[in-house]
């Protein structure tokens, strides 16, 4: 475990989310996320403007509907949609155990959201494999106020995560080209979080963690899991969870020592996905984290996670590969292969 006292940063990302903030404070800000990015790849984020009440709410309507019994729960099971083999569409409900990570079954449930797929669009480019994600969202009927107030959540979302990559695209290039605005590689550098992010692919989770039941392992890999030791998909995450400590840990730079990410209230626990990482050439990372919740109580979170848009091709920037050294870690492809290859992994059976 990390030593005691230690935490991760803390971004005020209000400069960003205020259009009449100064220059001086937002390259302030971009700098704090710089660094805070090659650090860690893990910071709480306060300034959004989200209030907490909302986000209260937000935790309580999903823990009333994991309190639910399970067949009121099973209504809203992920269908049939035809995956490669089949398989399950990947919105709507999973019980216990139905989600795999690295192989093995976790400790959780959870309901999965996305974005609502786009049937005009022409899907050739990835043929049938997009009936996974196609379909709606699968909401349920209690509480009833779940829907309305996530659906107005999610669009408070968006407008952080957009104020959030701005804020990133303009920390990996702080050049006085930047800040005038004049039409060199450095301001198209800039932009392409947010050009890519547009019609952004989001998920969100619902998560329900129960206590996990048995004594920690000898061998830790041996352990239950609550969540497995992975990397998130797309840009960034915005985690919301309920203040049970020593659930969530993130996975530092020396690659062996684990940090308790515990909730702060008001703020979000946000990290960086691998789109950003390989746009980036690997200058900011996408850390690794996992959930191991053997505290009191059921654990509730909800993360939120803001993603590049279904069809965005996302290749390492020029620049970002200058600084890195000259070889590119990536030839390129689009987030959605990217997302369909884990999410066809991530379900038991
Ligand atoms: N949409 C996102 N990012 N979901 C993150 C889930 C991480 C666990 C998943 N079973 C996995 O193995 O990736
Ligand atoms: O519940 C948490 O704290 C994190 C969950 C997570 O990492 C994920 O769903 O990707
Ligand atoms: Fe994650």
């Amino acid at each position: 475990m990390a030593p005691e006292g230690a935490s991760l940063p803390i971004i005020d990302i209000s400069s960003y989310v205020n259009p009449k903030a100064s220059p001086e404070s937002r390259q302030e800000t971009a700098a704090a996320l710089n660094r805070a990015c090659i650090d860690y790849g893990f910071f709480y984020l306060t300034g959004h403007g989200i209030p907490e009440s909302r986000l209260e709410q937000v935790i309580s309507l999903a823990r009333q509907f994991f309190a639910l019994p399970l067949p009121e729960k099973n209504k809203i099971k992920r269908y049939d949609a035809g995956g490669p083999e089949g398989g399950d569409g990947a919105r709507g409900y999973q019980g216990m155990g139905e989600n795999v990570t690295q192989g093995r079954q976790d400790h959780h449930e959870a309901i999965d959201l996305y974005r609502e797929w786009d049937m005009q669009k022409d899907d050739t480019k990835t043929p049938g494999t997009n009936k996974t994600l196609q379909g709606p969202n699968l909401w349920p009927e209690q509480p009833a106020e779940l829907k309305p107030v996530y659906l107005e959540y999610i669009d408070q979302l968006q407008q952080v995560g957009k104020a959030l990559v701005h804020a990133m695209g303009a920390a990996l290039d702080l050049g006085p080209e930047a800040a005038e605005g004049t039409a060199t590689r450095e301001v198209e550098d800039e932009k392409v979080f947010v050009r890519n992010t547009d019609n952004s692919f989001w998920v969100m989770r619902l998560i329900g963690y129960p206590k996990l039941s048995h004594p920690a392992a000898l061998d830790a890999a041996a352990d239950e899991l609550s969540c497995g030791e992975h990397t998130d998909y797309g840009c960034v995450t915005l985690l919301l969870a309920d203040p049970t400590p020593g659930a969530l840990q993130v996975l530092l730079k020396d690659g062996t020592t684990w940090l308790n990410a515990d909730p702060i209230p008001g703020a979000f626990v946000v990290n960086i996905g691998d789109m950003i990482e390989r746009w980036t050439n690997g200058l900011w990372r996408s850390t690794r984290h996992r959930v191991i919740h053997r505290g009191n109580g059921y654990r509730v979170s909800v993360p939120f996670f803001f993603e590049p848009n279904f069809d965005a091709v996302v290749k390492p920037l020029g620049k970002c590969v200058e600084k890195t050294g000259g070889e590119p870690v990536h030839e390129g492809n689009t987030y959605g292969e990217h997302l369909l290859g884990k999410v066809f992994s991530n379900f038991y059976g």
